[in-house]
């Protein structure tokens, strides 16, 4: 498949991810992912304003029973007994109701961050091929996971801990509205105040919590590229410095949350204690100058005994707000991450008209470059009948895969240009076009799954068009040899296999499916002489059958093909059987055959190198 590149649409550059402020994103995920619980989000709400009224009567419960009965010594038990027993029943019935809706909105939040979760990942296989060649592993599944359960924080502590602690709020300002508006207006200086706590810590941690969320992510994706790349990494002797990289990266982590929690350590918890205490002394102090000045009746000292309560269920409220926004910043960050990810574009999908019958393909001047200006193909027109077996060969980077890509609807052609059985490409529905269409990669892709589910795929195969598929592809022989037949598991990534034994599974794969067309991208690259003419066999038989397009770095795999393409630099060089080009003096394809040769009989690297430096410096031909 494609070698590397460089990124024209980036998700993230390789070290350093995209910067994009966080809160507009977030919102519109959390709301877009809430909306199908509109109603129980709006009962929730509904059911944690009654409880919040419920608990602002103890504080007026305690007024009445100061004013009325403990200052005027008026011993009225039956009305004392009322007095309590309802505080004590509005208390109890509030809690139930909280404890309730804690369940309900936490319901919720766990269910949209599974739909979110879900959407993601739906989104991902949906991309187009491009996104892959620049997206990195462990980055991207940081995002799938890490940063969808960030957004989980988001919905337990927006839809339940601030809008409870909103509520509260909320109760304790009406009653206090009711009982004195001068003092409530003194205990309401306080919101700007822990509004202005709240835009500091958010500058001051905003920064520090995005940083943590992208070296996290860093990490994974190391850890992610380590276990995949584990055998060059310790053939290479590289895991000290893999070590180190690791290191450096987890001790800026460290760093990066250390200047969080400082920022939470300074100007949450402490700066709000202290506006507590500073507003029980302004209110005692008002209260003592009216009774400085005589203005304060007995009546009064209920309401001091109710706002003194009410102060501390406004303040822990606030507390509650602040001490979320350290949690709140991380979900904001993770919720834009994946935002971010859900914006990229899906590849198009076609409309559902076209199918593929017979396998003819057609391709008719057709120009591409990965990137604008950078021309890969050049006006390549091609003819492949149904049922033919055509190899492509060329140098290295002469745009075989680039073919294949296309072909494969990986990347966007120019409308028109290739057609199969008539039909413009980008008009094939694509259920019918993946079902008609098989291939075989360079590096066959094994599950860690049995034998048996690694040729189904998914598919409902019955068990004898699995051995069909694997007996055509010569993969049933040692299939059989397996401790357990069809049912072997293969171990991640098919670690129990030989490379040849995984590319012939991979054949079969392909072959089940019973395509009309097969795609192999040198799929005999790795393999021994011995397997490749397995290989060489199956394909011949599917002649006249299936259309077979095989890229080949061997030249011997499509010896046998009806027509061989030649490709040179992107530009369509010679074409012909391998007699006929064989016959070309001097040609492309007689000096690529007699590299192979030298090379296989054992030639110098000098004698090969020279070979090979001239076909790469070799003009293009049109
Ligand atoms: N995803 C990509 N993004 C940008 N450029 C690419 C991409 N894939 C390939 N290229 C470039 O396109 C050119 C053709 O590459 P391609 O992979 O098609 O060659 P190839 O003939 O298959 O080579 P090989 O035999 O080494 O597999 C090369 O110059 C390569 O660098």
């Amino acid at each position: 498949m494609p070698a590397e590149s460089a990124p024209a649409r980036p998700l993230a550059p390789p070290t350093v991810e995209r910067h994009r402020p966080p809160g507009r994103d977030a919102a519109a995920l959390l709301l877009r992912a809430a909306r199908p619980e509109r109603r129980q989000v709006l009962r929730g709400i509904a059911w944690l304003m009654l409880a919040a009224g419920l608990e602002a009567l103890g504080p007026i419960a305690g007024k009445l029973f100061i004013d009325n009965y403990l200052l005027p010594r008026q011993a009225e038990l039956p009305q004392i007994a009322g007095l309590l027993l309802g505080a004590l029943i509005a208390g109890t019935v509030a809690s139930w109701l909280r404890y309730r809706q804690l369940v309900r909105l936490s319901g919720v939040a766990m269910r949209s961050v599974q739909r979110i979760r879900e959407t993601v990942y739906r989104h991902v296989l949906r991309l187009p091929m491009a996104f892959f060649d620049r997206a990195i592993t462990g980055q991207l599944v940081s995002r799938v996971t890490n940063d969808t359960e960030a957004v989980k924080m988001l919905y337990v502590q927006v839809l339940f801990v601030m809008l409870d602690s909103l509520i509260i709020l909320g109760g304790a300002m009406v009653a206090m509205l009711w009982l004195d508006w001068r003092l409530m207006l003194i205990v309401l200086a306080l919101v700007p105040a822990v509004a202005l706590i709240v835009f500091l810590y958010q500058r001051l941690s905003g920064p520090a919590v995005t940083r943590t969320r992208e070296l996290r992510s860093e990490l994974n994706a190391q850890v992610a590229e380590s276990i995949a790349g584990m055998p060059v990494l310790q053939a290479a002797n590289a895991t000290t410095r893999f070590r180190q990289r690791f290191a450096g990266l987890s001790e800026a982590h460290y760093g990066s949350r250390l200047r969080e929690l400082r920022a939470n350590a300074w100007l949450l918890r402490p700066v709000l204690d202290f506006l507590n205490v500073l507003l029980l002394a302004t209110v005692l102090w008002v209260f003592g100058l009216r009774a400085v000045g005589g203005a304060l009746s007995a009546l009064e000292v209920g309401i001091l005994y109710a706002f003194i309560s009410y102060i501390s269920r406004v303040v822990e409220p606030l507390i509650q707000i602040t001490m979320q926004f350290s949690q709140l910043q991380q979900a904001l960050v993770g919720a834009s991450r994946v935002q971010a990810l859900l914006v990229e574009a899906e590849a198009p999908v076609a409309a559902d008209r076209g199918r593929i019958t017979a396998g003819e393909i057609a391709i008719e001047g057709l120009s591409f470059g990965y990137q604008p200006g950078r021309p890969v193909l050049h006006e390549l027109s091609l003819r492949i009948p149904a049922g033919g077996f055509y190899g492509i060969v060329g140098h290295t980077g002469s745009g075989k895969t680039t073919v294949l890509s296309l072909l494969l609807r990986f990347y966007a052609a120019d409308p028109g240009r290739i057609r199969i059985d008539g039909v413009p490409l980008e008009a094939i529905a694509e259920e019918a076009f993946r079902a008609s269409v098989g291939l075989v990669p360079q590096e066959p892709f094994l599950l860690a799954a049995t034998v048996r589910e690694n040729i189904a795929m998914g598919r409902p195969l019955t068990d004898a068009q699995v051995e069909a598929a694997a007996r055509a592809a010569h993969a049933h022989e040692f299939v059989m040899q397996l401790e357990r037949g069809y049912d072997t598991p293969l171990g991640e990534g098919g670690a129990r296999l030989s490379v040849g034994q995984k590319q012939l599974l991979a054949i079969a794969r392909a072959l089940a499916g019973e395509p009309s067309i097969l795609f192999l991208d040198e799929a005999t690259a790795h393999i021994d002489s011995e397997t490749e003419q397995l290989v060489q066999h199956a394909l011949t038989r599917l002649r006249g059958r299936v259309t077979v397009v095989a890229i080949a770095h061997r030249l011997s795999t499509v010896r046998e093909a009806d027509r061989i393409v030649v490709l040179n630099h992107g530009r369509l060089a010679e074409l012909g059987t391998h007699a006929e080009l064989m016959g070309i003096d001097g040609g492309l394809y007689q000096r690529l055959y007699q590299l192979q040769q030298l090379e296989d009989n054992g030639a110098s690297t000098d004698d090969s190198s020279d070979i090979v430096g001239e076909l790469r410096r070799e003009p293009p031909s049109r």
